[in-house]
């Protein structure tokens, strides 16, 4: 019977709008990480004690000792991932990780290099991977797959409310098990995932204003709690951008704060609804000594085929439509975030 199912909710926090992390423990006694729960990847990794003093980007974070618990199960197989913006090598390790009170054993990567880009930016220590099972690297059950496994969820599904303004509290929330009503209004629209066991889903079309400007045919887009923005081809991106009046500089797209009122919506067109974002959604504001800095977040990102070209919709997008993904369907909704 389902009484005794529960939904598990963990509050995240919300660094300017472009980081949201929440707080895991591993081992025995428990050691404190800040992790991104993230739907473009699917292994669990934090830095390791054993990592280079050299590594800045390890020695900055929290990093796990082995010799410190006593519920650590030696492995040692290596470990590498590659994102677009940085890698990440170690070895793995297994021992109890709790999520929102759920403990689980659980194989995850132990750190010993960090890239410096991007990492000495994280806030987070590391990366708990909310992707399907088929994409985990070395073949590691994911985390919520053990815990879906414990049958205590009530639904196959978790939910992903980011807030839009750093001062709100909480910065954001990740419901396993559910969804949070606190956090949208309206029902969902649910979208498919497309069959390659990733959170995907085919887009229709991505217009601004009221032209249709790319993706009419169709494209490849990832739903990715882990990314700040939103990226698409780089092609496409610099012509949005064109469009928008934006100047590409050394660190994203900008543009004159004067002139952001005046800025078209974007749409993205999945499942048969239109999810549009406003000048608010899109501009980061960034008030500086200098003057203010409005930097749009869109990125251009030319992901190689097989598994390129694709758009990544992040969490400038997932701030206004809160976001359902749903293992027991394979399917994506969206409501209106709150
Ligand atoms: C976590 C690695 N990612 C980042 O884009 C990334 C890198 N470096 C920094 C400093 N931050 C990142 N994301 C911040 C964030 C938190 C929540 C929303 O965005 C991506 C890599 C591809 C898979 N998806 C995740």
């Amino acid at each position: 019977d389902d009484t005794n199912k529960r939904t598990v909710p963990t509050l995240l926090t919300n660094y300017l709008d472009t980081q949201y992390y929440g707080e895991i423990s591993i081992g025995s006694p428990a050691q404190m990480f800040n992790v991104v729960f993230d739907t473009g990847s699917a292994n669990l990794w934090v830095p390791s004690q054993s990592c280079s003093p050299f590594s800045t980007a390890c020695f900055t974070h929290n990093r796990y000792d082995s010799s410190k618990s006593r519920t650590h199960i030696e492995n040692g197989t290596g470990f590498s991932i590659q994102y677009a913006s940085g890698n990440v090598r170690g070895f793995l390790s297994e021992d109890v990780v709790v999520v929102g009170g759920i403990p689980v054993v659980q194989v995850f990567a132990e750190a010993s290099s960090l890239s410096a880009m991007p990492f000495i930016f994280a806030k987070f220590d590391g990366v708990l991977g909310m992707g399907y099972p088929n994409v985990a690297i070395d073949g590691i059950t994911p985390v919520f797959d053990r815990i879906m496994s414990q049958q205590i969820l009530k639904e196959e599904v978790f939910s992903v409310y980011y807030s839009r303004d750093p001062k709100h509290s909480p910065g954001g929330e990740l419901v396993l098990g559910g969804t949070d009503p606190n956090y949208y209004t309206g029902n969902f629209n649910y979208i498919n995932t497309r069959e390659t066991g990733k959170w995907e889903v085919t887009m229709k079309g991505v217009s601004v204003g009221m032209d249709m400007m790319f993706c009419a045919e169709g494209c490849t887009t990832v739903i990715d709690t882990g990314s700040s923005y939103i990226t698409g081809p780089a092609s496409s991106v610099s012509l949005l951008m064109k469009t928008i009046g934006a100047q590409l500089d050394e660190n994203g797209y900008k543009v004159s704060c004067d002139a952001v009122k005046t800025l078209p919506s974007v749409t993205f067109h999945l499942g048969g609804q239109e999810y549009s974002l406003t000048q608010e959604d899109y501009i980061l504001w960034q008030s500086q000594i200098e003057g203010d800095l409005c930097t749009v977040t869109f990125r251009g990102l030319d992901v190689p085929p097989p598994a390129g070209p694709i758009w990544i919709l992040g969490a400038n997008f997932i701030a206004r439509y809160y976001t359902e993904f749903d293992r027991h369907n394979n399917r994506i909704g969206f409501a209106t975030a709150v």
